[in-house]
Protein backbone atom coordinates (compact mmCIF):
# COMPACT_ATOMS: atom_id res chain seq x y z
CA UNK A 1 0.00 0.00 0.00
CA UNK A 2 1.77 3.17 -1.38
CA UNK A 3 1.96 5.72 1.53
CA UNK A 4 0.37 8.57 -0.19
CA UNK A 5 -2.83 6.86 -0.29
CA UNK A 6 -5.93 7.54 2.36
CA UNK A 7 -7.67 4.95 3.47
CA UNK A 8 -10.45 4.71 5.25
CA UNK A 9 -10.76 1.63 7.61
CA UNK A 10 -9.28 -1.31 5.17
CA UNK A 11 -10.49 -3.30 8.12
CA UNK A 12 -10.83 -6.95 7.51
CA UNK A 13 -10.17 -8.44 11.20
CA UNK A 14 -10.55 -12.04 12.01
CA UNK A 15 -14.13 -12.46 13.17
CA UNK A 16 -16.94 -14.89 12.38
CA UNK A 17 -18.62 -12.78 10.10
CA UNK A 18 -18.88 -11.82 6.56
CA UNK A 19 -15.80 -9.20 5.87
CA UNK A 20 -18.16 -7.38 3.78
CA UNK A 21 -19.59 -6.38 6.77
CA UNK A 22 -16.81 -4.04 7.89
CA UNK A 23 -16.38 -0.64 6.76
CA UNK A 24 -15.12 0.55 3.14
CA UNK A 25 -13.38 -1.36 1.21
CA UNK A 26 -12.04 1.35 -0.95
CA UNK A 27 -9.47 3.37 -1.33
CA UNK A 28 -10.78 7.22 -1.04
CA UNK A 29 -7.81 8.79 -2.64
CA UNK A 30 -9.56 10.01 -5.40
CA UNK A 31 -6.79 9.31 -7.87
CA UNK A 32 -7.02 5.46 -7.35
CA UNK A 33 -9.38 2.58 -7.01
CA UNK A 34 -7.77 0.09 -5.85
CA UNK A 35 -10.11 -2.06 -3.91
CA UNK A 36 -8.72 -4.01 -1.03
CA UNK A 37 -10.03 -7.66 -2.74
CA UNK A 38 -6.73 -6.89 -4.54
CA UNK A 39 -4.23 -6.48 -1.59
CA UNK A 40 -2.93 -9.44 0.45
CA UNK A 41 -5.48 -11.41 2.49
CA UNK A 42 -6.53 -9.33 5.08
CA UNK A 43 -8.50 -12.39 6.95
CA UNK A 44 -5.20 -14.03 7.41
CA UNK A 45 -3.40 -11.00 9.29
CA UNK A 46 -2.98 -10.89 12.75
CA UNK A 47 -6.00 -8.29 14.83
CA UNK A 48 -2.83 -6.31 16.49
CA UNK A 49 -1.13 -5.52 12.92
CA UNK A 50 -4.68 -4.74 11.98
CA UNK A 51 -5.40 -2.71 14.76
CA UNK A 52 -2.60 -0.70 14.12
CA UNK A 53 -3.03 -0.68 10.17
CA UNK A 54 -7.06 -0.11 10.48
CA UNK A 55 -7.91 3.43 11.43
CA UNK A 56 -6.58 6.38 9.07
CA UNK A 57 -7.25 9.66 9.68
CA UNK A 58 -8.69 11.65 6.74
CA UNK A 59 -6.35 14.11 6.09
CA UNK A 60 -6.39 17.36 5.19
CA UNK A 61 -6.36 18.16 1.24
CA UNK A 62 -8.33 19.91 -1.38
CA UNK A 63 -10.84 17.66 -2.67
CA UNK A 64 -10.44 16.53 -6.11
CA UNK A 65 -13.99 15.98 -7.44
CA UNK A 66 -15.41 18.75 -9.05
CA UNK A 67 -18.28 19.90 -7.17
CA UNK A 68 -20.45 20.66 -10.53
CA UNK A 69 -20.89 19.36 -13.67
CA UNK A 70 -19.43 21.82 -15.97
CA UNK A 71 -17.59 20.99 -19.34
CA UNK A 72 -14.43 21.77 -17.70
CA UNK A 73 -14.92 19.26 -14.76
CA UNK A 74 -15.81 16.52 -17.07
CA UNK A 75 -12.56 17.08 -19.11
CA UNK A 76 -10.73 16.84 -15.62
CA UNK A 77 -12.30 13.27 -14.86
CA UNK A 78 -11.44 12.21 -18.42
CA UNK A 79 -8.30 13.64 -18.09
CA UNK A 80 -7.47 11.67 -15.23
CA UNK A 81 -9.08 8.58 -16.51
CA UNK A 82 -6.45 8.91 -20.03
CA UNK A 83 -3.82 8.74 -16.97
CA UNK A 84 -5.19 6.05 -16.30
CA UNK A 85 -6.12 6.42 -12.58
CA UNK A 86 -9.99 6.07 -12.79
CA UNK A 87 -10.89 2.52 -14.33
CA UNK A 88 -14.50 2.59 -12.87
CA UNK A 89 -16.58 6.04 -12.55
CA UNK A 90 -19.04 4.89 -10.55
CA UNK A 91 -16.09 4.48 -7.96
CA UNK A 92 -16.29 8.37 -7.65
CA UNK A 93 -17.69 9.71 -4.62
CA UNK A 94 -21.53 11.41 -5.94
CA UNK A 95 -22.85 14.71 -5.09
CA UNK A 96 -25.91 15.07 -3.64
CA UNK A 97 -28.47 15.01 -5.93
CA UNK A 98 -31.70 16.30 -5.74
CA UNK A 99 -33.47 13.60 -4.71
CA UNK A 100 -31.29 12.96 -1.90
CA UNK A 101 -31.41 16.64 -0.68
CA UNK A 102 -34.81 16.65 -0.82
CA UNK A 103 -35.97 13.20 0.58
CA UNK A 104 -36.06 12.31 3.92
CA UNK A 105 -33.25 10.35 5.05
CA UNK A 106 -34.64 6.74 5.34
CA UNK A 107 -35.67 7.07 1.93
CA UNK A 108 -31.93 7.18 0.39
CA UNK A 109 -30.02 4.28 -0.70
CA UNK A 110 -26.23 4.19 -0.84
CA UNK A 111 -25.49 7.14 0.68
CA UNK A 112 -22.24 7.51 2.28
CA UNK A 113 -22.05 8.46 5.95
CA UNK A 114 -19.11 8.62 7.87
CA UNK A 115 -19.16 8.48 12.33
CA UNK A 116 -16.52 8.15 14.48
CA UNK A 117 -15.52 5.25 16.09
CA UNK A 118 -15.03 1.58 14.50
CA UNK A 119 -17.44 -0.43 12.50
CA UNK A 120 -20.23 -1.60 15.37
CA UNK A 121 -19.60 1.48 17.30
CA UNK A 122 -23.00 3.71 18.31
CA UNK A 123 -22.63 5.82 15.92
CA UNK A 124 -22.58 3.36 13.11
CA UNK A 125 -25.97 2.03 14.50
CA UNK A 126 -27.41 5.78 14.70
CA UNK A 127 -25.92 5.49 10.80
CA UNK A 128 -27.81 3.06 9.80
CA UNK A 129 -31.07 4.02 11.43
CA UNK A 130 -31.11 7.03 9.40
CA UNK A 131 -29.83 5.11 6.57
CA UNK A 132 -30.59 1.65 6.18
CA UNK A 133 -28.45 0.99 2.90
CA UNK A 134 -26.52 3.52 3.39
CA UNK A 135 -22.69 2.67 3.26
CA UNK A 136 -21.24 3.49 6.21
CA UNK A 137 -17.91 5.03 6.78
CA UNK A 138 -15.51 5.01 10.24
CA UNK A 139 -13.33 7.68 11.22
CA UNK A 140 -10.94 8.08 13.85
CA UNK A 141 -11.99 11.37 15.16
CA UNK A 142 -15.44 13.48 15.19
CA UNK A 143 -13.47 16.56 13.26
CA UNK A 144 -12.15 13.93 10.40
CA UNK A 145 -15.88 12.79 10.12
CA UNK A 146 -16.59 16.68 9.72
CA UNK A 147 -13.63 17.04 7.31
CA UNK A 148 -14.89 13.55 5.27
CA UNK A 149 -18.14 15.02 4.28
CA UNK A 150 -16.33 18.70 3.05
CA UNK A 151 -13.85 17.54 0.90
CA UNK A 152 -16.52 14.78 -0.76
CA UNK A 153 -15.45 11.93 0.40
CA UNK A 154 -19.19 10.93 2.07
CA UNK A 155 -22.23 12.39 1.93
CA UNK A 156 -23.02 13.03 5.33
CA UNK A 157 -21.54 12.59 9.14
CA UNK A 158 -23.42 11.05 11.73
CA UNK A 159 -22.71 12.45 15.22
CA UNK A 160 -23.50 12.18 18.90
CA UNK A 161 -24.66 15.58 20.67
CA UNK A 162 -26.19 14.76 23.96
CA UNK A 163 -26.99 11.88 26.08
CA UNK A 164 -29.66 11.92 28.64
CA UNK A 165 -27.67 10.69 30.79
CA UNK A 166 -23.84 12.23 30.28
CA UNK A 167 -25.74 15.52 28.63
CA UNK A 168 -23.76 17.35 25.92
CA UNK A 169 -21.15 16.22 23.86
CA UNK A 170 -19.48 19.80 23.96
CA UNK A 171 -16.79 19.00 21.53
CA UNK A 172 -19.17 18.76 18.73
CA UNK A 173 -21.06 21.95 19.79
CA UNK A 174 -17.55 23.50 19.08
CA UNK A 175 -17.57 21.45 15.83
CA UNK A 176 -20.90 22.67 14.41
CA UNK A 177 -19.70 26.19 14.83
CA UNK A 178 -16.43 25.94 13.50
CA UNK A 179 -17.37 23.93 10.34
CA UNK A 180 -19.76 24.86 7.81
CA UNK A 181 -21.91 21.95 7.65
CA UNK A 182 -25.78 21.55 7.85
CA UNK A 183 -27.61 19.78 10.15
CA UNK A 184 -30.11 17.58 8.21
CA UNK A 185 -31.52 15.61 10.69
CA UNK A 186 -31.30 13.62 13.82
CA UNK A 187 -31.57 10.33 15.37
CA UNK A 188 -32.80 9.42 18.89
CA UNK A 189 -30.89 5.99 19.63
CA UNK A 190 -31.80 3.89 22.94
CA UNK A 191 -27.77 2.87 24.24
CA UNK A 192 -27.59 -1.06 25.36
CA UNK A 193 -24.53 -1.33 27.02
CA UNK A 194 -22.84 -5.18 27.00
CA UNK A 195 -20.44 -6.42 29.10
CA UNK A 196 -17.92 -8.53 26.91
CA UNK A 197 -14.96 -10.70 27.19
CA UNK A 198 -12.89 -13.07 25.40
CA UNK A 199 -14.50 -16.65 24.62
CA UNK A 200 -14.71 -18.63 27.40
CA UNK A 201 -13.78 -15.88 30.26
CA UNK A 202 -16.57 -15.28 33.24
CA UNK A 203 -16.79 -11.74 34.60
CA UNK A 204 -14.93 -12.67 37.64
CA UNK A 205 -11.65 -13.05 36.12
CA UNK A 206 -12.05 -9.56 35.00
CA UNK A 207 -8.97 -7.19 36.40
CA UNK A 208 -9.99 -3.57 33.55
CA UNK A 209 -12.74 -2.75 31.70
CA UNK A 210 -12.13 -0.51 28.61
CA UNK A 211 -14.65 1.39 26.46
CA UNK A 212 -15.43 4.95 25.76
CA UNK A 213 -15.38 7.14 28.82
CA UNK A 214 -19.25 8.17 27.92
CA UNK A 215 -19.99 4.24 27.98
CA UNK A 216 -17.85 3.83 31.59
CA UNK A 217 -19.57 6.49 33.24
CA UNK A 218 -22.88 4.83 32.17
CA UNK A 219 -22.23 2.05 33.53
CA UNK A 220 -20.90 2.89 36.92
CA UNK A 221 -22.71 0.74 38.92
CA UNK A 222 -21.97 -2.59 37.59
CA UNK A 223 -18.23 -1.12 36.92
CA UNK A 224 -18.14 -0.38 41.08
CA UNK A 225 -19.81 -3.65 41.73
CA UNK A 226 -17.00 -5.94 39.44
CA UNK A 227 -14.20 -3.87 41.27
CA UNK A 228 -12.38 -3.68 38.14
CA UNK A 229 -10.12 -0.49 36.32
CA UNK A 230 -11.67 1.46 33.99
CA UNK A 231 -9.79 2.22 30.57
CA UNK A 232 -10.71 5.54 28.35
CA UNK A 233 -10.92 4.31 24.91
CA UNK A 234 -11.63 6.54 21.44
CA UNK A 235 -15.19 4.42 21.12
CA UNK A 236 -16.61 1.59 22.25
CA UNK A 237 -16.21 -0.63 18.96
CA UNK A 238 -12.48 0.01 19.49
CA UNK A 239 -12.15 -1.15 22.97
CA UNK A 240 -13.61 -4.42 21.56
CA UNK A 241 -11.18 -4.42 18.90
CA UNK A 242 -8.18 -4.24 21.19
CA UNK A 243 -9.03 -6.67 23.49
CA UNK A 244 -10.15 -9.27 20.94
CA UNK A 245 -6.23 -8.46 18.93
CA UNK A 246 -4.27 -8.82 22.89
CA UNK A 247 -5.84 -11.99 23.81
CA UNK A 248 -5.81 -10.43 27.53
CA UNK A 249 -8.29 -12.71 29.01
CA UNK A 250 -8.19 -10.38 32.21
CA UNK A 251 -9.60 -7.44 29.97
CA UNK A 252 -13.43 -6.70 29.11
CA UNK A 253 -15.28 -4.20 27.14
CA UNK A 254 -18.53 -2.05 27.04
CA UNK A 255 -20.04 -1.69 23.87
CA UNK A 256 -22.82 -3.38 22.03
CA UNK A 257 -23.92 -6.74 21.14
CA UNK A 258 -22.98 -5.79 17.27
CA UNK A 259 -19.56 -5.16 18.19
CA UNK A 260 -19.18 -8.91 20.14
CA UNK A 261 -20.14 -10.31 16.92
CA UNK A 262 -18.02 -8.51 14.83
CA UNK A 263 -14.63 -8.99 17.17
CA UNK A 264 -15.61 -12.86 18.21
CA UNK A 265 -16.53 -11.79 21.79
CA UNK A 266 -18.90 -13.56 24.54
CA UNK A 267 -21.65 -10.97 25.82
CA UNK A 268 -21.24 -11.80 29.67
CA UNK A 269 -24.25 -9.25 30.78
CA UNK A 270 -27.07 -7.33 28.82
CA UNK A 271 -27.94 -3.95 29.72
CA UNK A 272 -25.64 -2.86 32.05
CA UNK A 273 -26.13 0.90 31.99
CA UNK A 274 -27.47 2.50 35.34
CA UNK A 275 -30.34 4.01 33.75
CA UNK A 276 -32.50 1.96 31.34
CA UNK A 277 -33.47 4.79 29.24
CA UNK A 278 -30.03 5.59 28.52
CA UNK A 279 -30.78 7.82 25.07
CA UNK A 280 -28.07 9.48 22.47
CA UNK A 281 -28.91 11.68 20.32
CA UNK A 282 -27.30 11.98 17.05
CA UNK A 283 -27.23 14.85 14.57
CA UNK A 284 -26.95 14.16 10.57
CA UNK A 285 -24.40 16.83 8.88
CA UNK A 286 -24.52 17.31 5.33
CA UNK A 287 -23.03 20.12 2.74
CA UNK A 288 -26.35 21.31 1.88
CA UNK A 289 -29.43 22.69 4.10
CA UNK A 290 -32.51 20.44 2.71
CA UNK A 291 -35.78 22.20 2.28
CA UNK A 292 -37.98 22.66 5.44
CA UNK A 293 -41.08 21.32 5.30
CA UNK A 294 -43.99 21.92 7.42
CA UNK A 295 -45.50 18.51 6.53
CA UNK A 296 -44.22 16.60 9.57
CA UNK A 297 -42.49 18.26 13.55
CA UNK A 298 -39.50 20.47 12.64
CA UNK A 299 -37.22 21.24 14.90
CA UNK A 300 -34.73 24.23 14.04
CA UNK A 301 -31.25 24.57 15.98
CA UNK A 302 -29.57 28.13 15.75
CA UNK A 303 -25.94 29.69 17.19
CA UNK A 304 -26.00 32.95 18.16
CA UNK A 305 -24.05 35.56 20.89
CA UNK A 306 -25.45 38.90 22.58
CA UNK A 307 -23.96 42.49 23.13
CA UNK A 308 -23.51 42.54 27.06
CA UNK A 309 -26.49 44.00 28.62
CA UNK A 310 -29.07 43.32 31.83
CA UNK A 311 -31.49 41.01 30.52
CA UNK A 312 -30.27 40.25 26.93
CA UNK A 313 -30.80 36.45 27.19
CA UNK A 314 -34.34 37.18 28.76
CA UNK A 315 -34.89 39.20 25.71
CA UNK A 316 -33.28 36.54 23.33
CA UNK A 317 -35.67 33.82 24.96
CA UNK A 318 -38.79 36.18 25.00
CA UNK A 319 -39.01 36.03 21.16
CA UNK A 320 -39.67 32.44 20.95
CA UNK A 321 -41.87 32.64 24.20
CA UNK A 322 -43.66 35.44 22.58
CA UNK A 323 -44.45 33.18 19.60
CA UNK A 324 -45.39 30.13 21.48
CA UNK A 325 -42.01 28.38 20.07
CA UNK A 326 -40.74 25.13 23.01
CA UNK A 327 -37.42 25.09 22.80
CA UNK A 328 -36.49 21.47 23.32
CA UNK A 329 -32.71 22.56 24.28
CA UNK A 330 -29.98 25.52 25.35
CA UNK A 331 -26.54 25.48 25.64
CA UNK A 332 -24.11 27.78 26.68
CA UNK A 333 -20.22 27.40 25.40
CA UNK A 334 -17.07 30.08 26.10
CA UNK A 335 -16.13 32.09 22.73
CA UNK A 336 -12.73 30.31 22.14
CA UNK A 337 -11.40 33.34 20.20
CA UNK A 338 -12.95 36.04 22.60
CA UNK A 339 -13.21 34.21 26.07
CA UNK A 340 -13.38 37.32 27.48
CA UNK A 341 -15.00 40.72 27.60
CA UNK A 342 -13.69 43.89 29.40
CA UNK A 343 -16.53 46.49 29.94
CA UNK A 344 -14.90 50.03 31.88
CA UNK A 345 -16.69 51.49 34.18
CA UNK A 346 -15.28 54.65 35.31
CA UNK A 347 -16.34 54.51 38.76
CA UNK A 348 -15.85 51.18 39.24
CA UNK A 349 -12.85 49.95 37.22
CA UNK A 350 -13.16 47.63 34.66
CA UNK A 351 -14.75 44.45 34.67
CA UNK A 352 -13.96 41.07 32.93
CA UNK A 353 -16.86 38.34 32.35
CA UNK A 354 -17.08 35.35 30.36
CA UNK A 355 -18.21 35.80 26.47
CA UNK A 356 -20.45 33.07 25.85
CA UNK A 357 -22.37 31.60 22.17
CA UNK A 358 -25.86 29.98 22.76
CA UNK A 359 -26.89 27.33 20.95
CA UNK A 360 -30.63 26.41 21.11
CA UNK A 361 -32.82 23.86 19.33
CA UNK A 362 -36.37 25.12 18.73
CA UNK A 363 -39.91 23.25 17.58
CA UNK A 364 -40.55 24.63 14.51
CA UNK A 365 -39.59 24.61 10.98
CA UNK A 366 -37.97 27.34 9.02
CA UNK A 367 -40.71 27.44 6.81
CA UNK A 368 -43.29 28.71 9.67
CA UNK A 369 -43.67 32.64 9.42
CA UNK A 370 -43.06 32.19 13.11
CA UNK A 371 -39.75 31.14 13.08
CA UNK A 372 -38.94 33.61 10.35
CA UNK A 373 -40.44 36.57 12.22
CA UNK A 374 -38.45 35.14 15.81
CA UNK A 375 -35.15 35.18 13.99
CA UNK A 376 -35.31 38.10 12.41
CA UNK A 377 -36.24 39.61 15.72
CA UNK A 378 -33.05 37.86 17.57
CA UNK A 379 -30.83 39.55 14.77
CA UNK A 380 -31.98 43.06 16.20
CA UNK A 381 -29.98 42.53 18.59
CA UNK A 382 -27.81 39.34 18.63
CA UNK A 383 -24.29 40.45 17.35
CA UNK A 384 -23.91 36.78 15.66
CA UNK A 385 -26.54 34.47 14.87
CA UNK A 386 -26.26 31.24 12.25
CA UNK A 387 -29.17 28.64 11.68
CA UNK A 388 -27.24 25.50 11.97
CA UNK A 389 -30.13 23.49 10.37
CA UNK A 390 -33.63 23.08 9.91
CA UNK A 391 -35.15 19.38 10.01
CA UNK A 392 -37.26 16.92 11.20
CA UNK A 393 -37.91 15.99 14.56
CA UNK A 394 -36.90 11.88 15.11
CA UNK A 395 -40.02 10.71 17.43
CA UNK A 396 -39.14 6.99 16.71
CA UNK A 397 -37.12 5.35 19.38
O1 LIG B 1 -18.03 4.80 21.30
C1 LIG B 1 -19.07 4.68 20.64
O2 LIG B 1 -19.51 3.61 20.21
C2 LIG B 1 -19.84 5.90 20.34
O3 LIG B 1 -20.51 5.98 19.33
C3 LIG B 1 -19.83 6.99 21.38
C4 LIG B 1 -20.87 6.65 22.41
C5 LIG B 1 -20.48 6.05 23.59
C6 LIG B 1 -21.44 5.73 24.54
C7 LIG B 1 -22.77 6.01 24.30
C8 LIG B 1 -23.15 6.59 23.11
C9 LIG B 1 -22.20 6.92 22.16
Amino acid sequence: MAASHIWVSPLRPHSNVGVSDLGLRRCVDMRCNWDLERLPRWECCCLSVLAQRAITPVEDEKPLIPQVETSEAIDQVQDTQSRGFHKDLNLLPKPLSATDIFSSPRNSAKVRVAYQGMPGAYGEAAALKAYPKCETVPCEEFEAAFKAVELWLVDKAVLPIESSVGGSIHRNYDLLLRHRLHIVGEVQMVVNHCLLGLPGVQKEELKRVLSHPQALDQCDMILTKLGVVRVSTDDTAGAALMVAASGERDSGVIASDRAAEIYGLNILLEKIQDDDDNITRFLILAREPIIPGTDRPHKTSIVFTLEEGPGMLFKALAVFASRDINLTKIESRPQRKRPLRVVDDSNKGSARYFDYLFYIDFEASMAEPRAQHAMAHLQEFASFLRVLGCYATDSAL
